[in-house]
């Protein structure tokens, strides 16, 4: 992917970012990039100099210009409160956050923010990784991906001008929601699937080794996010708890439904009637729910053809592969990889255009790699 500094931006320095942990120094090493001023400032003296060493930027200090636009990337519960100081400390200012909950934050500065409120758009980029802190950041993290857009009925034209330029200029794309309704969406689409997986990995706190031994891509598909921080999380399902919910609660009554199918199979074996059917509905539903998330970059689902070639567990051969990709002409739109324990090899499941994925069997088997053929 091309790196977003790669094209003139409009976003004018010095750009503030208060709260240099994953959003804060990836958007400091995006903006950087591209060439803004940006500082750096965060409760924890640590995480600036972590984002500083970086690249992400400079330490705020009294010497240095007054910032245009300030970034406030804390967790969600202290958002409002640092937003409101960031507003009366740089009366010139527009002023953004990037919490995962938007209602909460705009109330605090709707009652307390008076008129520097009009200087303030909420916004969320729909991007980030089940990692916290500097230094798992990526100038890369927005490109491609959602960052929603939450004006009130207050700001300025100027204000969420500035947001949206600056969503664009790491190449993300400017989607505008009332907070609420914003709230509403990310239940369903981040907080319910945070919820999911964190709730299926707790399930294997207790696993015998010789069944963790035989995970495969499917429960890493599923529980990737439940690695995230404790912390962050708590934080952002209480400040949206109303939704979120409202959302599991729905979850419930269609695991309850699964639930009564599975015991009535288990009592009354598996042809009873009333058993298969509600399962294979379940699992239909599920069809039908995944086929309606928008595929790369946000655009229409594509369906992409996979090759999954054995990779050996050596120093350079995953990129040998990539660049053999390269050579045979074909784009690579996706990527898995699954590595079991004590095992030499690994498995790469490369997405790829279908009307290619022939040639890219054919030729891989010619250069000495092992097609696993579906
Ligand atoms: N992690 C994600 O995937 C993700 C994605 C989109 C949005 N967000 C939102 O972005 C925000 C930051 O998340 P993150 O993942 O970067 O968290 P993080 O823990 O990596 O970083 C948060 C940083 O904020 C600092 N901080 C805490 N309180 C502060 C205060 N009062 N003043 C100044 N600095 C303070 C911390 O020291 C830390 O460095 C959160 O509001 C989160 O909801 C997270
Ligand atoms: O991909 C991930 O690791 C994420 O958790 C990113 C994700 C999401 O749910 O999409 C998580 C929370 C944020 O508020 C925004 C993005």
């Amino acid at each position: 992917m091309n790196p977003p500094h790669s094209v003139p931006v409009a976003t004018r320095g010095p750009v503030r970012v208060v709260g240099t942990g994953l959003l804060g120094a990836s958007l400091g090493l995006a903006l950087s990039a591209a060439g803004v001023e940006v500082q750096l400032d965060d409760a924890s003296p640590a995480a600036v100099a972590l984002g500083r060493d970086l690249g992400a930027g400079r330490p705020v200090s009294p010497d240095l210009p007054d910032p245009r636009l300030i970034v406030v990337a804390t967790p969600p519960d202290v958002a409002g409160p640092v937003v409101l100081a960031q507003l009366r400390a740089y009366p010139a200012a527009v002023v953004t956050d990037v919490a995962s909950v938007k209602a909460r934050v705009a109330e605090h500065v709707e009652a307390h923010g008076g008129d520097d409120a009009a200087r303030y758009v909420g916004s969320h980029p729909m991007a980030g990784r089940e990692r916290s802190g500097a230094a798992a950041a990526d100038a890369d993290l927005f490109a491609g991906r959602p960052w929603v857009i939450v004006p009130s009925a207050r700001s300025t034209p100027d204000a969420v001008l500035a947001v949206r330029s600056l969503a664009v200029d790491v190449g993300a794309t400017p989607v505008t929601l009332g907070a609420q309704e914003h709230d509403d969406a990310v239940a369903l689409v981040s907080h319910l699937p945070q919820l999911a997986a964190s709730l299926v990995a707790a399930r294997l706190r207790e696993a015998p080794e010789t069944a963790l031994a035989l995970a495969g891509q499917g429960l890493r598909d599923v529980t990737r996010i439940a690695a995230s921080d404790p912390q962050l999380w708590a934080t952002i399902l209480v400040g949206n708890a109303g939704p979120v919910a409202a959302a599991l609660r729905a979850l419930r009554d269609d695991v309850d439904v699964t639930l009564e199918a599975l015991e009535r199979a288990a009592a009354d074996g598996p042809l009873t009637e009333g058993a298969a059917g509600p399962l294979a509905r379940v699992v239909a539903a599920g069809n039908t729910g995944v086929a309606r998330i928008p595929g790369k970059h946000g655009g229409a689902p594509r369906r992409y053809a996979e090759v999954t070639v054995l990779v050996p567990d050596e120093p350079g051969e995953l990129g040998r592969l990539f660049g053999e990709v390269g050579e045979i002409g074909v784009n690579i739109e996706d990527l898995q990889l699954e590595h079991s324990a004590r095992q030499p090899v690994g498995m790469a499941t490369v997405s790829v255009d279908p009307a290619a994925a022939a040639r890219l069997e054919t030729e891989l088997g010619l250069r000495g790699w092992r097609v696993v053929v579906g």
